[in-house]
């Protein structure tokens, strides 16, 4: 694309990769997975299932299973979506466990569930730099990624400052003790965690997702209580989003596209104790598109969706293309889901600029 072009009416950039997913199993699993795989080649799937993924075995049969539910949904598309699987860090987890994934070809990463953090987090881990030494040694003796919910779960400290608050109680001391291991800091939200990743030494990340980059926390108070712009980390103040924009569009290499895509049921969101999540599978590159041409930096969307990921995780950029077509695509009011209940996508009935050619 040209970048001097401000106002293009198609934009085509090499396929992307999603570095966070929520996939689900069973049925709801059949409902979701066509709708990355028909705009992402691979995808980091979360291990938050239960019961939580935490061995190879169970990470080769999940991934099983996404394929036979994509074969299921869609026979093309499944030979061009690859899952890539991650590992649940439990209090358990053994050094012997971080070898037998460095070892497979399927996992790439293990990712951090603070206990109690966030939605299926209860097997999470209790005291990271108490209890994880050994294995923290190993996956940065391997290279294997550590992805990290980066929110504290102290009942004390505000919500909409955990991710600040983690940044000094737990990622700075956990990259003293081991400044080569490889952590993406996922889905962050805050000017403190963009700038700290943009600022730290050595191999660190972070993820965006696209709710982050679009919308700040007024979203979920519009008007009433809206439980659809609810997720964690809970969308934050218009400064925060700021932030994100600039490093999401910015120069740095650290910053990739990772949807946080995460479906719960309408039912489960929409009551007195309602689920985090939002379901942006459905969308997701229109929406990043949309956000990147609000600051004028449409050009900057291949690096962030394309490119900066696979670098990070030493993977070779996608063959092929995806192309968006500026027309205005009304996201639905819901999609079917599972039991008899639907699935509500973020921005539902809103009118977008962009949308994924078929
Ligand atoms: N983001 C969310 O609000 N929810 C995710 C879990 C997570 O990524 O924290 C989920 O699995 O539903
Ligand atoms: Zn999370
Ligand atoms: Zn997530």
């Amino acid at each position: 694309m040209n970048p001097t072009s401000q106002t293009p009416s198609t934009l085509t950039i090499r396929r992307p990769d999603d570095w966070h997913l929520h996939l689900r199993d069973g049925d709801a699993l059949r409902a979701v997975v066509a709708d990355t795989a028909r705009q992402f080649s691979r995808a980091i799937i979360m291990p938050n299932l239960r019961p939580p993924v935490t061995t190879v075995e169970q990470a080769v049969a999940y991934r099983n299973q996404i394929l036979k539910a994509l074969q299921q949904r869609d026979e093309e598309l499944s030979y061009k979506f690859e899952p890539l699987m991650t590992l649940y860090l439990t209090d358990n987890t053994s050094v012997d466990d971080v070898q037998a994934a460095a070892s497979c070809e399927h996992v790439y990463a293990f990712k951090l569930y603070p206990a109690g953090a966030t939605t299926n987090s209860d097997s999470g881990v209790t005291d990271l730099l108490g209890k994880c030494r050994a294995v923290l040694d190993a996956m940065q003796r391997l290279r294997i990624p550590l992805l990290v919910h980066g929110e504290v779960t102290d009942p004390n400290v505000d919500v909409f400052d955990r991710e600040a608050v983690f940044v000094d109680r737990v990622m700075i001391p956990l990259r003293k003790d081991f400044p080569e291991l490889k952590v993406v800091f996922e889905h962050i939200t805050t000017r403190d965690g963009a700038h700290y990743v943009r600022d730290a030494q050595g191999p660190i990340a972070a993820t965006i997702t696209p709710q982050h980059l679009m919308y700040n926390r007024n979203a979920i108070f519009q008007g009433g209580l809206r439980p659809h712009w609810y997720c964690l980390p809970i969308l934050k103040r218009e400064l925060h989003r700021q932030a994100l924009l600039e490093v999401a569009t910015g120069d740095s290499p650290r910053f990739f596209l990772g949807t946080d895509s995460a479906p719960h049921a309408r039912g489960l969101k929409e009551q007195d104790c309602g689920c985090a999540g939002c379901y942006n599978a459905l969308h997701a590159m229109a929406l990043y598109a949309q956000a990147f041409e609000s600051v004028g930096r449409l050009d900057r969307l291949e690096a962030f969706a394309s490119l900066r990921g696979p670098a990070f995780y030493d993977l070779p950029v996608n063959d092929g293309s995806i192309t968006l077509i500026r027309q205005s695509y009304v996201v639905p009011e819901e999609l079917p889901y599972i039991d008899g209940d639907t699935l509500v996508p973020l921005a539902a009935g809103q009118a977008l600029t962009w949308r994924l050619q078929p």
